[in-house]
């Protein structure tokens, strides 16, 4: 017997993700298969990674996201975008809310033009730096390089970020690996590429990727806010840097777009 699932596609800076309305809790989150299956471009909906809304005791709702291998994520700031502008969509916030995530509570705002703001937690201490780069965790694991001039559009993001993922240091747990070209001149935007873990790929867009490549960057003179250029698009990063090397008052912005809904049968 089939059955058919309701489900919401949202966008942010081409980082995309299938919306699940589970207010009632009845998604089985275990069930990496189905994940994996409706995040599957050729056979299912298509998407970077899934998101169940679901209620919270305290706060507005739960973000519970898993990557497009269907197994549980840690934080995701486009996913997180988004979420905030579906529970919107839903009327379950207006324009600010709280809300919990993998990595712990979250606030964030949406503007009348629907950029949506959304609070990081703290990155305490000093960054890690790397024989592979300067490893830090923005929600996220995220390892962050930097490339020479004028080589990023070149560069095989698949294969450089593949195989650093699955290197000695790395193949346990993973990481994202974020590969950033500098801008030619102060007023233009930091670029960035990301491979992501549990994508396994490149994707357009990672939130968590570009607020590590923001707060690296203020080591090498970027000042708050950062605007950062993905293949995807822009995003702007805004933070207080501490004398001791750590971070408060993180904000990721950028857009978050609803793209269609519909049903599916499984
Ligand atoms: N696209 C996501 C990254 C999620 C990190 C995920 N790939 C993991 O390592 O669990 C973002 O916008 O922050």
């Amino acid at each position: 017997m089939s059955t058919t699932l309701h489900f919401h596609k949202y966008q942010g800076t081409g980082n995309d993700f299938v919306m699940m309305d589970d207010r009632d809790q009845l998604f089985n989150e275990h069930n990496y298969q189905l994940v994996r299956h409706l995040c599957d471009r050729r056979r299912g909906i298509g998407a970077d990674g899934l998101v169940l809304l679901r209620p919270h005791a305290q706060l507005d709702f739960e973000m519970v996201y898993f990557n497009a291998d269907g197994y549980l994520g840690s934080m995701c700031g486009n996913g997180g975008r988004c979420t905030v502008a579906f529970a919107r969509q839903l009327g379950v916030i207006e324009n600010s809310t709280r809300f919990m995530a993998a990595d712990g509570a979250h606030e964030a705002r949406v503007d009348a033009d629907g950029t949506v703001h959304l609070r990081m937690q703290d990155v305490l201490g000093q960054q890690e730096v790397e024989e592979y780069g300067i490893f830090l965790d923005t929600g996220s694991p995220h390892l962050v390089r930097f490339q020479p001039a004028s080589t990023l559009a070149e560069l095989n993001v698949f294969a450089e970020g593949r195989a650093i993922r699955y290197n000695e240091r790395f193949r346990e747990k993973g990481t994202n690996v974020n590969f950033v070209e500098g801008p030619a001149s102060p007023e233009q935007p930091w670029q960035v590429r990301t491979y992501e873990r549990g994508v396994e790929d490149e994707t357009l867009s990672c939130g968590t990727g570009v607020t590590a490549v923001a707060l690296a960057a203020s080591k090498r003179g970027a000042s708050s806010p950062v605007h950062l250029r993905t293949p995807g698009g822009d995003l702007r990063v805004a933070f207080d840097a501490k004398p001791d090397g750590s971070f408060t008052n993180i904000f990721l912005s950028g857009p978050a777009t609803h793209v269609f809904s519909g049903t599916i049968t499984l």
